[in-house]
């Protein structure tokens, strides 16, 4: 059952008498123009989002805190510069493994063939994954030199961990390697490094190698992002537009690596959520080039750059009492995350109302099927219940949709992933807004509407 989000009038989504949607008219859409180009939003949650513990975090172009200040902000464009997506890069590691061959691997390396039950549920859920494959970077050599990752009384932290140090900088180089090159400048322009994981925990961190293969120069600006889970790539980028926009001339790079070798385990009838994680997770590495630009124009300082994506706004928001909804801690057996089967639910019930609060000062708010959609495809019932929510047509979650059918779900990398599928994607991306929606750890939503310029379309073509 929804819950209906009270905002003031001023905040209110547009609707028809009826109470629908309606479709967005030619007026309709210069106006979203005028109030993107100078998105505002209120500095303090409404008090009815205050009085229900609604934790809300903005990072946008310009703050107002009255229905009044709002107009002024709209009506005085403050801000000329907005962060804009310049390139992306993605990456795999070699080894592919076909999902409907993935449970009889899985129970001969870890040697429980004999759980019947327990393999015959998982073949269930592979099944009705929607995934066709997955990436990893183990290997059953990697299982085989290591007892102690499917034996959980064994200690396998350290062991994780060893692997993960030089895998995840590297990984992570090959998908920055390919950004930077599509970007068109040398590594020694990027100014800043936003990194996210929450596969490697090392200190000094994964950004610093990377700074290091990548040939970065020594006084780059490094931020880690450490185990934001599934939300980590949005909240990375979420940092890196606050940075683009605050920073004359910055180029951050927004990196971000996980592997599952960091919870690869054997299957135990005490811990359901192992099903799920070794059902639907997979490796992958993402890296993106932000820069600041003109808003609905290139970056004022180069003839190279071709924004793809500009970064509207950006907001962070924590749904109350949902603390063990997706909750995970660094144990001796490597990373334990237990997923909760209340996540679709919460999602169907709540995350309208969410939106709606997070994309009001734009205007957005109720016609869904107007915006381009980057879901964080952490599985089918996620995708399911975001579109049964929103009321989606059909299609419109076809970018994330394919990025879990082909690489499963890769935690906080996969919205980098899907963000290049739409790039590629032929169609009326072109000048239209779109939003990203990063899940995580908490239960977390990382909010982020984007708009896409025209170089997307005509990179498509
Ligand atoms: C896993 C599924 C593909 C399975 O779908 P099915 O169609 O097979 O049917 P189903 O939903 O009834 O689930 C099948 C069996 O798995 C169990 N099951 C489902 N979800 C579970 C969970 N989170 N933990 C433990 N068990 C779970 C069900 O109880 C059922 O058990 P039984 O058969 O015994 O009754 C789907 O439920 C799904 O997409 N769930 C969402 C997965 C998810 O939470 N992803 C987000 C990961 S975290 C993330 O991405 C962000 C982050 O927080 O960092």
């Amino acid at each position: 059952m929804h819950q209906t989000c009270v905002l003031p009038a001023w905040c209110s989504p547009s609707s028809s008498p009826s109470g629908r949607p309606r479709a967005a008219s030619h007026s309709d859409k210069k106006r979203l123009d005028a109030m993107a180009a100078t998105a505002a939003i209120p500095a303090r949650p409404c008090i009815a989002l205050r009085r229900r513990r609604i934790y809300r975090t903005h990072c946008l172009a310009t703050m107002a805190s009255s229905p009044q200040s709002l107009s002024t902000a709209i009506n005085k464009p403050q801000q000329a510069q907005r962060a804009a997506v310049l390139a992306i890069g993605t990456a795999n590691p070699a080894n592919c493994v076909p999902q409907d061959e993935y449970v009889d691997w899985y129970f001969r390396v870890t040697k429980s063939d004999h759980l019947t039950k327990l393999k015959a549920k998982m073949k269930r859920i592979c099944y009705n994954s929607g995934i066709k494959q997955r990436y990893f970077y183990h290997t059953e050599d990697t299982i085989r030199d290591h007892p102690e990752f499917i034996d959980s009384a064994l200690p396998s932290l350290g062991a994780r961990q060893a692997i993960l140090a030089s895998a995840v900088p590297e990984l992570t180089a090959a998908a920055a390697t390919r950004a930077i090159a599509e970007w068109g400048r040398p590594a020694g322009d990027v100014t800043h490094l936003v990194f996210a994981t929450s596969s490697d925990a090392h200190m000094p961190g994964a950004d610093l190698r990377l700074a290091s293969l990548l040939g970065l120069r020594s006084s780059v600006q490094r931020t880690m992002v450490y185990f934001h889970g599934c939300s980590s790539g949005s909240a990375a980028l979420r940092v890196a537009k606050d940075i683009a926009e605050n920073n004359r001339s910055a180029r951050v790079l927004v990196a971000c690596a996980e592997l599952t070798v960091n919870f690869f385990r054997e299957a135990h009838e005490d811990r359901p959520e192992t099903l799920i994680m070794q059902s639907l997770f997979g490796d992958g590495a993402g890296a993106i080039i932000l820069g600041a630009v003109a808003t609905g124009g290139r970056p004022a300082d180069s003839v190279v750059e071709r924004p793809l994506f500009e970064l509207v706004s950006a907001s962070q928001t924590l749904i109350p009492d949902t603390e063990d909804a997706a909750a995970g801690q660094l144990a001796d057996g490597g990373l334990v995350f237990r997923p909760s089967p209340r996540m679709p639910g919460l999602l169907r019930q709540l995350i309208e109302q969410y939106l709606v609060e997070a994309v009001a000062p734009l205007g957005l708010g109720g016609r869904w099927n107007d915006l381009f959609w980057a879901v964080h495809p952490g599985g089918p019932a996620i995708l399911d219940s975001v579109e049964a929510a929103l009321a989606l047509a059909p299609g419109k979650l076809a970018a994330s949709r394919r990025v879990l059918r082909e690489y499963g779900n890769m935690s906080g990398v996969s919205v980098i992933f899907v963000l290049d599928e739409l790039r590629r994607r032929r169609g009326e991306l072109a000048g239209g807004f779109g939003v990203m929606l990063g899940l995580g750890p908490g239960f977390t939503i990382e909010t982020m509407v984007l708009r896409a310029a025209s170089g997307a379309k005509r990179k498509a073509l």
